[in-house]
Parts: structure tokens; sequence; C-alpha cells
């Protein structure tokens, strides 16, 4: 009932359609019960009455009836296969809007292939069910009320006869239902398990192969593909179980009336006519039966996948802009963590952060891997709201930003980086798509791309793979890092950014930096002192405090991580510190 609200909700906008589709299936369902009528008819009128003149009439509008009857159906069936693609239109947009509101902390515990498949096989099931079985019920339920009404109107004895055995069909659908149900949401959790195994092979394939476990995950794959066909014919077996008795009690109906029609046509009380009549109608009677299991089927597997659709629809977004949130208007791009702390869950992530940086300003954070860097910088756009304490932006708490504006004041080239699979063009113009190609070319020479992004055979216009297929590590940097310098944001968050660039060409990155970060605030989360040695303020974090600050001189002096870090990579600090040009 709950799934049936719920999809009322979207089938509501085009109640008139459905209206007239509807009773166009009243139309198709009266017109049904007319041929058997009429065949009665002949029997009695035309074969024994002799009244040959009826004949070519009873006929025409036979054939006239069959003629209406498939006109109408189709058109009904339009209207219903209209309806559908729109509804699923507007739930696919509606979907498709809440992922890209949904915040990290949800794709951080929902599988991708889960996802997928609430956008293909349940949207499907949705489909099918507004598309088809809404007025198949429909088209049933009324072939036979206009069934039972006639018989009841040619022979109440007969007919009452007849209707015996429905309760105990309706009995053995109601069990089939609920046996069957629960069948349902397993197949489907079943093949949103199917899906995230395929889904993380194809995306990780490379690893797959460079660990040679192509075996391992065909049968990790056949588990899954061996518990999707299980959960299939775990739901088949119910349904052979139940079925054929439908099919039986069905035939049993015929038997009934053959047996009880020919006794009452012996002793005189139903004419010959009559008994094709009932003949004909037991069709109507025995056919909504039979698809009673097909359909309660199908409004079993709609529940199933109309509940998760739902489930994603309803998902509230932890980090969202409160309702009373106020345009800031100009961005100047001051940052201020105050006593922040931070956990994704039991464990504290970040303890205490306290700093500030003003625009124009570079900090830089250096420290060993897990120490928190990332996600420092994580709740600076808010993609997590800190767990105590305050992060502000020009003297205003993250949180009552406009999430949007908060984000467009800002660029940050993450740890992973991400192209998309377009022209090398559209992905540095991605957050900018009406630049001229002066402007991304402009960008591209400061991040240092332009030189290889223009040898290769067609520039700009090269289309990369998906994720970058086809470029170097540094290459995809490159360009991730002209994205960011093209949005001229007023923060500038570059997360291990040239970690994969050799030293000469990050040098000359930060040369060019320099020129462009003179208004904006800066963060450089790197491992390589050359990378943060020139930042105004650089922080030491580990295990997700500060344990150092300070410019890199005063940190040398300090003699404590950041000064080991530097003898690790410089060799023997005296004797480097001599040859001022290392650093
Ligand atoms: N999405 C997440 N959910 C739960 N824990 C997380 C998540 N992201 C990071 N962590 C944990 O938080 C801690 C800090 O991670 P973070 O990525 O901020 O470190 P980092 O200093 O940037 O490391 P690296 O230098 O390796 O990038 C780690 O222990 C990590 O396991």
């Amino acid at each position: 009932m709950h799934s049936l609200r719920w999809i009322w909700g979207f089938l509501h906008t085009y109640r008139a359609r459905i209206a007239i589709g509807l009773f166009c299936a009243v139309i198709v369902s009266a017109l049904n019960v007319l041929n058997p009528y009429l065949a009665g008819r002949m029997v009695d009128d035309v074969m024994y009455g002799k009244q040959m003149n009826l004949l070519w009439p009873i006929l025409g509008i036979m054939i006239a009836g069959t003629f209406l009857r498939t006109i109408i159906r189709y058109t009904y069936q339009m209207i219903f296969e209209n309806v559908s693609q729109n509804v699923i239109y507007n739930i696919r947009e509606q979907l498709y809007d809440r992922l890209h509101r949904l915040d990290f902390s949800f794709y951080d515990r929902t599988k991708t292939g889960d996802i997928m498949a609430r956008m293909t096989g349940d949207m499907e099931a949705v489909r099918h069910f507004t598309a088809w079985t809404i007025y198949m019920i429909f088209e049933n339920a009324t072939i036979m009320l206009f069934a039972i009404g006639f018989m009841f109107y040619i022979h109440p004895p007969l007919a009452l006869t007849l209707l015996i055995v429905t309760p105990i069909i309706g009995f053995f659908a109601f069990r089939l239902t609920k046996d069957v149900r629960p069948t349902f949401t397993e197949i489907r959790n079943q093949f949103a398990k199917l899906n995230s195994v395929v889904q993380e092979n194809i995306s990780g394939n490379r690893v797959v192969k460079a660990f040679a476990k192509e075996d391992y995950e065909i049968a990790k794959f056949s588990i899954a593909n061996e518990g999707f066909k299980e959960k299939n014919l775990k739901s088949s077996k119910i349904w052979e179980k139940y079925l054929p008795i439908l099919d039986s009690l069905a035939g049993v109906l015929t038997v009934l009336m053959i047996f009880a029609g020919g006794v009452m046509v012996i002793n005189g009380s139903l004419t010959f006519g009559e008994l094709v009549m009932f003949n004909s109608f037991i069709w109507a009677l025995s056919n909504p039966m039979k698809m009673a299991g097909w359909l309660l089927n199908d409004v079993q597997r709609f529940i199933a996948s109309a509940e998760k659709v739902e489930d994603l629809l309803k998902t509230v977004p932890k980090i969202a802009s409160h309702d009373n949130v106020v345009p800031i208007g100009e961005y100047k791009g001051i940052v201020e963590f105050d006593k922040v702390s931070f956990s994704y869950g039991e464990e504290p992530v970040l303890k205490d952060i306290s700093f500030k940086v003003k625009p124009g300003q570079t900090l830089a954070i250096i420290g060993p891997t897990g120490a928190g860097k990332s996600t420092l910088v994580n709740l600076l756009s808010r993609f997590y709201d800190t767990t105590s304490g305050e992060v502000r932006i020009d003297g205003r708490n993250v949180k009552d930003w406009e999430l949007q504006e908060l984000r467009k004041g800002m660029a940050m080239v993450m740890q992973d980086i991400f192209l998309f699979s377009d022209t090398i063009e559209g992905n540095i113009a991605y957050g900018n798509p009406h630049t001229s190609i002066d402007s991304i070319k402009f960008a591209a020479k400061m991040a240092d791309a332009h030189d290889f992004i223009s040898d290769l055979p067609e520039g700009y216009e090269t289309i990369v793979g998906e994720r970058g297929v086809g470029l170097s590590g540094g290459q995809r940097q490159r360009i991730a890092l002209a994205r960011a310098i093209l949005k001229d944001p007023s923060i500038l968050i570059l997360d291990d950014t040239t970690s994969s660039l050799d030293m000469e060409t990050e040098n000359r990155i930060q040369k060019t930096l320099k020129s462009i970060q003179k208004n904006k605030t800066s963060f450089i989360i790197a491992h390589r002192i050359s990378s943060v040695k020139d930042a105004d303020q650089i922080l030491v974090m580990n295990n997700g405090a500060i344990i150092e600050r300070g410019t890199h001189e005063d940190l040398l002096r300090k003699k404590g991580y950041y000064f080991n870090v530097y003898k690790n990579q410089y060799g023997n600090f005296e004797e480097k510190h001599r040859d001022e040009d290392v650093i």
C-alpha cells in the first residue's frame, strides 16, 4: 500500500490521462462480454429460432465490436506507456538530482553497484508496473466484473455455482503473494551485489590484471551470479507450486459449467444459447484468475524495487544549506579553524586544530600518511562537518554559507584525480564551460601542461579516456591543476598535486603559481619539503594534531619532525644548508 501511495505521488500529475485510459479499459471490458452474449443469441435466435434476418446484423456487430475493442485497447496501452515514460523520466530526474545532493558520507557507505541497480533494474520494475501492470489489473478486474454481472443477469443459479470456486482461487492467490514477496526483495538485493562485483571489476581491471587475479575475480563473480540464479529459482519454485493450483482451479470452472449447465439445459431451465454464453464467459472468469498470479508477481516485484528507489529519494543529505542563509556577496577567502575536532566514526581524526590564513597567504600542511591532512581541507568545503569547533570563512561559519556559494569560491585539486571522458579542453573548462580557448591555454600554461597538450596529435581536442586513461599520472595532475586555476578561486587547495611530477616541473609550476596566488588563500598538502618550503605558514600534522607550526626556517630551527623530514629528503642538513640553491 505504501509503495502504491508513493507511486501515486508521481502518477497524479497525469490523472486525467489515466482516467481516460481506465475509462477506455472499461469500454474494452464491456466489449469483451459482447461477443459471448451475441454468440448465445446466434444459437438461440438464429440457429434454433430460425430468425435468419438477425444473422448478418449479429455478425456485423461482432466484427465491429472486435475492431473497436482492438483500437481502444491500443489507445489506452499507448496512454499508459506514455504516462509510464513520463513518470520514469520524472523519478530518474529526481534520483539523479538527489545523487548530486548527497554528501561524501553517503558515498563512503554506499556501493556504486547498488546505486546503479536502483537506477536501472529497480527503475525498470517501476516502469513495467506503471506501463502494464496497472491497466492489466484494472482490465482483468473489470472483465471479470462484467462477466459476473452478465452471468447473474442471464442465469443466477449457474452464475452462483461457478463463483463457488473463486474464494478458493483468491486464497491461493493471496498465499502466492505472501510467499513470493520476500524472494523478490532477495532477488533485487542479489542483483545489486552482482552489479557491485561487475562495477568494481571493470573499474579495477588494471589492478586485477597486475596481480593476475582474473581467476579469483571470475570465481567471485560466479558466486554472486550463482546467488542470483538461486534466488530466482527459489522464487520460481514458489510460483511452480501455486500456478498449477490456480490453473487447475480455473479448469475446474469449465468442468463445473459443463456439468451444472448441461443438467440445467436437460431440465429446461437454461437454453442452449445461454450455455454457449456461459461457456464463453468462463474465459472471462478463468483468464483473470490465471493472470492474477502473474500480476501479483509483478506487484511484488514493483514493491521490492519501489522501496529501494523511494529509499534513495528520501535519503537526506547530512550536509546542506540551512533555511536562513543569506548570500555573502563578496568572497575574500579568510580561512579560520577554531578548535576543530572531527571523526568519521568513533576514532578522532582531527584534534583541536586552530589556525588562520589570509588572502595572499599560503598554508602548507605536511605530515605522515593518515595524519589527517586531506580530512582537514575536506572540512573547508564542507564535504564533512566538524564534530566540534568551527571552520570560518570570511568570519562566517561554513555551516551558515549557502553551500554552492561556499564551494564556488574554492577550487580543489584532489589527491585522487578524476578526469571525465571528454576532450582535454572540456576537462580544463569543467568549472567554467563558457570560457575562451585562450583562457584555457593560459591556465594550462600556468599548470605547465600546455607543451605536452600541444604535442598531442589533436592538442586540446584530444579525448581522454574514462578517469583520464591515456595520460600519465603527472599529466593528469597538471590538467587537474589547470582546471582549478581556470576557476580563478578565492581559495585554492592543492592536495598532493605535484606528487607525480619531477622536481624541475614542480619548480616551474611553483614559480608560475606565485603570480596567480597573490590575492588567493592557498592550501598546499604535500610530502615533499620542496613543495611546502615557501609557504607563509607550515603546519606539521601527526595523528590528527598539529605538532609543529611556523615557516620553513622556524621549523628547521626547531629540529623536530620537519627537520627530520628535511634531513631525509636532502641528506646531511649542515652540508646542504650551505648550498642555499637546493632549497
Ligand atoms: N571517508 C573516510 N571514512 C573513514 N575514515 C577515513 C575516511 N577518509 C579518511 N579516513 C581516515 O582518516 C584518517 C586521516 O586520513 P586523511 O586522508 O585525512 O590522511 P592524510 O594525512 O591526508 O593521508 P595521506 O598523506 O596518505 O593522504 C586516516 O586514518 C584514514 O583512514
